[in-house]
C-alpha cells in the first residue's frame, strides 16, 4: 500500500449531496496536483487527507493509518503532528505577530519551548520572513502573508503537505514564486504534496495530475 491510499471514497453532505472520489494511491515523497471545476470535491479529498472529515464510504489510508479508524483525539494528533495544510484563505491569528502563528502551529504538535522558537525562526528565515518577526500578518502583503501561512503549515516538518488553491490570491509573478517555494520546501522535508487547483497553469509544475 502507498503512504496515501484512497478506495472506494464517497462523502455524504446531508442527504442530497454524495461526492464520489476516484481511487488514488500516492508514494511518500510524491508531488501531485487535484484538478477539476469548482464543487468537484478538491477540498473535500484534502479535507479528508488531513483528518477533517472521515468518509461515508470506503477507506482514506495515509501513513498506513485508516483514518477513519481513529477515534477524534487520534485523528487531532495525527492532524496536528503528520500534516501541513495550506488554506486558500490563510487562516493566520490576526492578534498574533508573525513569530507567534508559527509557534501556535508548532505548539500544537507538542513542539515548545526554545525548540520552537528556534525552529520557528529558521523556517521564517528560509521563507525570507525573519525582518517580519514581530509583526501582525495585517501589516504584511498578500505574498508575505501567505508564506507566513507556509511556514506554520510546514514548521513542525510534516509527512504531508495539503494545499488548497495556494495560487488564488496571487499574481502570476508571485504565484510562480509561491509554488516554488511550496514544491522546494515539501522535497526538503521529503514530504507528499497534495495541491488542489483549478488554474491549469499550476498543472505544468507537477510530474502527476488527478483529474477529479
Ligand atoms: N459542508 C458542506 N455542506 C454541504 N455541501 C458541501 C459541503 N462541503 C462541500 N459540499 C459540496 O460538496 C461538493 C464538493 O465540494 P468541494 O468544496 O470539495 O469542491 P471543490 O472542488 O473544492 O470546489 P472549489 O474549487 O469551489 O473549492 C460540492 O457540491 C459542494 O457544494
Amino acid at each position: 500500500m502507498g503512504e496515501v491510499c484512497l478506495k472506494g471514497v464517497v462523502v455524504r453532505y446531508g442527504e442530497e449531496v454524495a461526492v464520489t472520489l476516484p481511487d488514488l494511491e500516492l508514494a511518500a515523497g510524491e508531488q501531485v496536483v487535484l484538478l477539476g471545476p469548482s464543487g468537484s470535491g478538491k477540498t473535500t479529498l484534502l479535507h479528508l487527507l488531513a483528518g477533517l472529515l472521515v468518509p461515508s464510504e470506503g477507506e482514506v489510508w495515509v501513513a498506513g493509518m485508516n483514518l477513519a479508524a481513529l477515534n477524534e483525539s487520534q485523528r487531532d494528533a495525527y492532524r496536528r503532528g503528520k500534516v501541513g495544510y495550506l488554506f486558500q484563505d490563510f487562516y493566520l491569528a490576526e492578534g498574533y505577530t508573525v513569530l507567534e502563528n508559527v509557534l501556535l502551529g508548532l505548539g500544537l504538535a507538542g513542539i515548545r519551548g526554545r525548540v520552537a522558537e528556534n525552529r520557528a525562526k529558521e523556517v521564517l528565515k528560509t521563507l525570507g520572513l525573519e525582518h517580519r518577526l514581530g509583526h501582525t500578518p495585517k501589516r504584511l502583503s498578500t505574498g508575505e502573508r501567505q508564506r507566513v501561512a507556509l511556514a506554520r503549515a510546514v514548521a513542525h516538518r510534516p509527512s504531508l503537505l495539503l494545499a488548497d488553491e495556494p495560487t488564488a490570491h496571487l499574481d502570476r509573478s508571485r504565484a510562480k514564486v509561491a509554488l516554488e517555494l511550496l514544491i522546494h520546501t515539501a522535497i526538503g522535508l521529503k514530504a507528499t504534496l497534495v495541491l488542489a487547483t483549478h488554474d491549469p497553469w499550476v498543472v505544468g509544475h507537477f510530474p502527476r495530475q488527478v483529474e477529479l
